[in-house]
């Protein structure tokens, strides 16, 4: 199975996943100089009814997921044509002093990358669906640093010792993650992709400049979840659960103001 080893990570993905070397993968680098495109309006995150509903360990990361049968809480704006529902975030983060952050800016890696993934519902009947179409799903990466404790980061950090085993869930009601975003919510956006197997080209990526911080205690906390299983004898930390900078291909990326 797919991972982030030496044996089974991004490098080798492409022989089970063609769509590995294709034109729109994801994460990039973005360049220091950005075309900016003053037709982009501001992107609307409307999660003020947001439902939460468990956080899980997958076996690639700590998973929030929601309650995303209507309309109760959406992304729009900006470059999409449609409001994306809101389905579940994630987290992808690095070893002790290393970044692990997935997109880099002008070469530069975070200490780790949090994606707020959304789906086209207008068009799809349903994320598995909106995950394989080009226009089906959008998905908001933000920046974490390290420096000062988060003031709400706490309250995940806490019941990670809740999944700290692959296929773990545990209830996580009443969580908002607009705590988790920066002050500014200028982006970057390009047409990009799944970061981790099945690496559909399916994503309207939407990137915010400013980063968050949390504090490298909070960050210590994410990697005392494991990749594998309770039962499993090998046990394995999980960190450096990132894929990294792939081709640009020729793809535009806009800046918002
Ligand atoms: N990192 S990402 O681009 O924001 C991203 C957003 C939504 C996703 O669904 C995935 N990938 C995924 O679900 N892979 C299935 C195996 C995991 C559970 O075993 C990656
Ligand atoms: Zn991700």
């Amino acid at each position: 199975h797919w991972g982030y080893g030496q044996e089974n990570g991004p490098d080798v993905w492409h022989k089970n996943y063609p769509v590995a070397l294709g034109s729109r993968q994801s994460p990039i680098d973005i360049p220091r100089q950005v075309s900016h495109d003053p037709s982009l309006g501001p992107i609307v995150l409307d999660y003020d009814h947001c439902t939460s509903i468990n956080i899980s360990n997958n076996g690639h990361s700590v998973v929030v997921y929601f309650d995303d049968t209507d309309d109760r809480s959406v992304i729009h704006g900006g470059p999409l044509e449609n409001p994306y529902r809101l389905k579940q975030f994630h987290f992808h983060w690095g070893g002790k002093g290393c970044d692990g952050s997935e997109h880099t800016v002008a070469g530069n890696s975070y200490a780790s990358e949090l994606h707020l993934v959304h789906w086209n519902a207008v068009k799809y009947k349903s994320f598995d669906h909106a995950a394989a179409a080009p226009d089906g799903l959008a998905v908001v990466g933000i920046f974490l640093e390290t420096g000062d404790d988060h003031r709400w980061l706490h309250t995940i950090t806490d019941a990670m010792y809740m999944v700290k085993y692959k296929g773990s869930v545990t209830d996580f009601k009443g969580f908002n993650p607009k705590c988790l975003l920066p002050s500014s919510l200028h982006y970057w956006t390009y047409l990009g992709s799944l970061t981790t197997p099945p690496l559909h080209e399916s994503v309207t990526w939407i990137l915010l400049k400013d980063p968050i911080a949390v504090s490298e205690k909070q960050l210590g906390k994410f990697r005392l979840l494991q990749f594998t299983g309770e039962e499993e004898d090998q046990r394995s930390r999980m960190e450096n659960n990132f894929r990294p900078p792939q081709p640009l291909k020729g793809r535009r990326i806009r800046s918002s103001n």
